[in-house]
């Protein structure tokens, strides 16, 4: 008899609930971070407020909370969930969708220890990148991805058009540009490596912490332009705050964490914080957990420069950029010599800084 094979598009199984972990009951030193409660961006005067809310924050530590985003806890849930099925699948079977890293393309699956960590020590990160669903971008997928394609399509449609959106209305308003000055260049159909992030941190035993000193991700700036991180209870992300200690981000309910990245550092020479986080060993209670997350990385058109905006706030400040060099550089080839250095040996001797392109280089903390 013919094997039953499962049609794309259509699961082959219900896809289990996904129950999330309990928060951590460690004491931990949070960052005190600003929550936009974006229910208010419709009402009169909402964004002029929200805008006010997230200056001071985005100019000094990059980092915010958004709550009332218009996705559900159980919307959330069901890609928690097709994330941990991905990963239970055989390393075997993972490869076949490996990510062009070399080239510097997220498209695909990263396998752990792709990176290093400390000279010698790999890390134990596997993540599964889905770009935007559009032509240029298609490639071949994993039965879980196909059979719920229409379900993370809309879930990824509703960030990028939507969420994301809004927040880029609230940073043009801070530039004192017109509200929708940032939305050029940052639509689903723009060729952008946008996407969505399945990622899974395996849990190491007290032992092996100690001897990577208790980090699974070191110090770094993200490369696009927004970076949303759903609400992850498994305590381990860390933020630089601008006095140079480590604060440890809230998992709090209903949250998404964003962050500003690279890109937007670049066109407001500097005064967008491209802010600097890390993932560290889980406190405790949960440090046998292996931690899933779900993320989503806003880039911009891949075409854009790096040139800084003529934004009439920077104009005042008298701002100017780092480097002149970043003028000619297009966005996309920055993200992509990013994750191509990410596949690199960390730098030794202490120096923690690697060039990118153009001469111009990225830090790395521990
Ligand atoms: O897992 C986290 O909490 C953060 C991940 C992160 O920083 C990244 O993927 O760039
Ligand atoms: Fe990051």
């Amino acid at each position: 008899m013919a094997a039953v094979q499962s049609m794309p598009g259509l699961p082959s199984k219900p896809l289990p609930k996904y129950e999330q972990e309990p928060e951590s009951k460690f004491d931990l030193e949070w960052a005190d971070l600003v929550t936009l409660d974006l229910s208010q961006f419709d009402t009169p005067g909402g964004k002029e407020r929200l805008a006010a809310q997230l200056k001071s924050a985005v100019h000094n530590v990059g980092f915010f909370y958004i709550t009332n985003f218009g996705l559900s806890q159980d919307d959330v849930d069901r890609q928690f969930a097709i994330g941990k099925e991905f990963f239970s699948l055989p390393t075997e079977e993972k490869i076949k969708y490996k990510a062009d890293l070399m080239n510097g393309n997220y498209n695909g699956y990263r396998p752990k220890g792709s990176g290093e960590i400390l000279p010698g020590k790999r890390d134990n990160v596997e993540m599964y990148n889905v770009f935007k669903f559009i032509p240029q971008l298609e490639r071949e997928q994993p039965a879980i991805v196909n059979e719920h394609r229409e379900e993370i399509e809309r879930f990824q449609r509703k960030i990028a058009e939507d969420v994301v959106q809004k927040l880029l209305v609230l940073i043009s308003i801070i530039l004192e540009l017109p509200e929708d000055y940032l939305a050029k260049g940052h639509q689903y159909d723009d060729v952008s490596e946008c996407h969505l992030r399945y990622m899974i941190y395996r849990h190491r035993t007290p032992e092996e912490n100690a001897e990577y000193q208790n980090l699974y991700s070191k110090g770094h700036s993200d490369f696009g332009s927004l970076t949303l991180l759903f609400r992850q209870p498994v305590a381990a992300l860390q933020i630089r705050m601008p006095d140079g200690s480590w604060k440890w981000v809230k998992p709090h309910p209903g949250s998404i964490t964003v962050n500003i990245a690279d890109v937007l550092q670049f066109w407001t020479a500097g005064y967008l914080k491209s802010s600097i986080h890390r993932v560290v060993a889980p406190p405790g209670d949960q440090a046998h957990i292996d931690r899933l997350g779900l993320l989503y990385f806003l880039r911009p058109a891949y075409d854009l420069k790096l040139k800084t905006l003529d934004s009439p706030l920077l104009k005042r400040l008298g701002l100017k950029p780092e480097n002149d060099t970043a003028d000619e550089i297009k966005a996309g080839d920055w993200v992509r010599a990013r994750v191509k250095g990410n596949q690199d040996k960390v730098p030794q001797g202490g120096n923690q800084e690697k060039p990118v392109i153009g001469g111009i280089k990225a830090k790395y903390y521990d």
